[in-house]
C-alpha cells in the first residue's frame, strides 16, 4: 500500500465517509482508517485546534497515538461507585465488534474523594480522529457513534474534524522557567510528623506500607507548553511510557512514568512489583555499585516484596495461572533506579478489564497495605487532592488494554506548574531520606524546567 502525506490522507479518509453506507440496524460504533505518513505526534497534536487532546506511547511497545476530539464519552466527575463503572465499561463494549475501537482515559487515584474537575473521578474517550503509529506504520482513523440514529449529522461532525486539521508546527524546546516561588504540600516539617506516625510501632504492626506524596506548585509568570515539556521528558526516559491529556486549554495531565498497571493481550496479563528506589552514580562503577546496594537493602526490598506479594493474591482470584519473578532486577531512569519484579498472569474466562482495574488499582506501589487503611490515612493526613497523580490512565478494547499508574506527573495550569512525588514509607523508613528519595524522583522534569 502507498504511503500517503496526511492532506492526501485525510482527503482519502473523507472520500471513504462521504461513501460510507450506514445501516440503521448496524453496529452503532464505526472506525475507518487510511494509511498515513510519518508525523511527529506530539507536534501534530499540540498543532491542533480542538480538544480533547491524548497523547499515548507504551511503553515497550513500538506504539504511539495522538488523538483529537471526542466522539463519546463517560465521565464520573461525582461519587462513582463501582457497579456503575463496570456497567457503563460493560455497555461500551457491546457497542463494537471492531478490534481497533479503543477508550483512552484514567481513573483517579482515589475515586471515593473529590478529584480535579475537568478530569473527573473516571473519564474515558473515544476520540473523533486518532492518529496511531505502530514501528514504521502510520494510520489515520476516524470514530462515528450513530446510536441516536442520526446517521447525517454524525457523518457531518465526522467530515468537519477532519477538514479542521493542520498540519504540525515544529516544537521549540522549551524556555528554562523563571520560578516565582515554590511551595511543597506537606511542607517538610509536616513530612516528618507523617513519616513519623506511618513508621510508629503500633501502626505499622497493621498498616506495613503508606505511600505517601507531595504535591509541589511552581509559581511561574510565563506560559508554559505542556507539550514541549512531554517532549523533552520523553527525550529523557525512553524506557518509560510517556501520555498527556489536556481536556481544555486551561490544564493539561503529562506524565512519564516508568510503571506499568498492567497490560492485557487477550487473556494474558503482564503487570509488575516496580518500588524501592535509589539514585543513579556518576560513572559506572559507581552506578553499579548503587544497584548491588539497592537489592541487597532490606528496607527498599521490603517495599518491592508487599507490592509483589499483594499484586499475585490480588490476581490469583481471576485467573488461571499467576507467576511473579523471584528475585527483583533493577530498572534504570535517567536520575533513579528502581527494583522490579515482573508479573504475568491467564486471566479466567470471561475476566473483564474492569475487574483487573479494581483488583489492582491502586497497588501498594501508590497506596499501600492493606489498601483501605493505607488510603485511609492518605485521604485524612496527605493535606492535597491526588487527583489523576498515581490513578490509572491508558486504553481499553475488547482484545487488548494497557494501563501505566501516572506517576512522574505534572498537571500544568497557566502560571502554575503541580508536580507529584510519592515514597513508600515502611518499616525503617526515615523521613529525611524519603524526602530525599522524593526530590530524586523530581530531579528529571526539574532539570528540563531550570537547567540551561
Ligand atoms: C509514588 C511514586 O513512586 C512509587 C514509589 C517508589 C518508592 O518509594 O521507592 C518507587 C516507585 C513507585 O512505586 C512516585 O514516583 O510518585
Ligand atoms: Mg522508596
Amino acid at each position: 500500500m502507498s504511503v500517503s502525506s496526511l492532506p492526501q490522507a485525510i482527503q482519502s479518509l473523507s472520500r471513504k465517509l462521504e461513501k460510507l453506507d450506514i445501516h440503521p440496524q448496524g453496529e452503532p460504533i464505526i472506525q475507518l482508517s487510511v494509511t498515513a505518513c510519518v508525523m511527529p505526534m506530539i507536534a501534530w497534536i499540540a498543532s491542533q485546534p480542538c480538544y480533547p487532546r491524548i497523547y499515548w506511547h507504551g511503553r515497550d511497545t513500538q506504539e504511539e497515538v495522538a488523538a483529537l476530539g471526542c466522539c463519546k464519552d463517560f465521565i464520573f466527575e461525582d461519587a462513582v461507585d463501582d457497579n456503575q463503572l463496570s456497567q457503563a465499561y460493560q455497555t461500551q463494549r457491546s457497542l463494537s465488534t471492531n478490534q481497533e475501537i479503543r477508550y483512552y482515559g484514567g481513573v483517579a487515584f482515589d475515586r471515593h474523594t473529590e478529584c480535579w474537575p475537568e478530569y473527573g473521578r473516571a473519564h474515558f474517550i473515544l476520540p473523533r480522529v486518532e492518529l496511531r503509529r505502530s514501528g514504521d506504520e502510520y494510520k489515520l482513523l476516524v470514530n462515528l457513534n450513530v446510536e441516536s440514529g442520526d446517521i447525517e449529522q454524525e457523518r457531518n461532525l465526522a467530515l468537519q474534524a477532519l477538514a479542521a486539521l493542520v498540519p504540525p508546527k515544529p516544537l521549540a524546546p522549551p524556555n528554562k522557567i523563571q520560578l516565582l516561588s515554590r511551595s511543597d504540600r506537606p511542607n517538610k516539617l509536616r513530612w516528618h510528623e507523617l513519616v513519623n506516625q506511618v513508621t510508629h510501632d503500633r501502626f505499622i504492626q497493621d498498616t506495613p506500607k503508606v505511600v505517601l506524596s507531595r504535591l509541589t506548585q511552581l509559581e511561574v509568570n510565563e506560559k508554559v507548553d505542556p507539550w514541549m515539556l512531554l517532549a523533552s521528558w520523553q527525550g529523557r526516559n525512553q524506557n518509560s511510557f510517556q501520555f498527556g491529556f489536556q481536556f481544555s486549554p486551561e490544564s493539561a495531565f503529562i506524565s512519564c512514568t516508568p510503571e506499568r498497571l498492567y497490560r492485557r493481550r487477550q487473556r494474558e496479563v503482564f503487570t509488575e512489583a516496580l518500588a524501592g528506589t535509589t539514585t543513579r552514580g556518576l560513572n559506572e562503577a559507581e552506578d553499579a555499585m548503587l544497584a548491588q546496594q539497592l537489592l541487597d537493602d532490606t528496607k527498599n526490598s521490603h517495599e518491592n516484596q508487599l507490592v509483589r506479594e499483594h499484586i499475585v493474591d490480588a490476581l490469583t482470584p481471576l485467573s488461571n495461572y499467576v507467576g511473579a519473578d523471584e528475585l527483583a532486577k533493577v530498572f534504570k531512569l535517567s536520575h533513579i533506579q528502581h527494583l522490579h519484579r515482573a508479573i504475568r498472569a491467564e486471566l479466567k474466562p470471561g475476566v473483564n478489564d474492569f475487574q483487573i482495574l479494581q483488583a489492582l488499582h491502586p497497588t501498594p506501589a501508590v497506596g499501600g497495605l492493606p489498601k483501605a487503611s493505607a488510603i485511609n490515612f492518605i485521604r485524612q493526613r496527605e493535606g492535597y487532592t491526588r487527583g489523576w497523580y498515581a490513578g490509572a490512565c491508558g486504553y481499553f478494547n475488547k482484545y487488548e488494554s494497557e494501563f501505566a499508574v501516572a506517576i512522574r506527573s505534572a498537571l500544568i495550569e497557566p502560571g502554575r506548574i503541580n508536580l507529584f512525588a510519592g515514597a513508600g514509607i515502611v518499616s525503617g523508613s526515615e523521613a529525611e531520606a524519603e524526602w530525599n528519595e522524593l526530590e530524586n524522583k523530581l530531579k528529571t522534569i526539574m532539570s528540563i524546567l531550570t537547567e540551561v
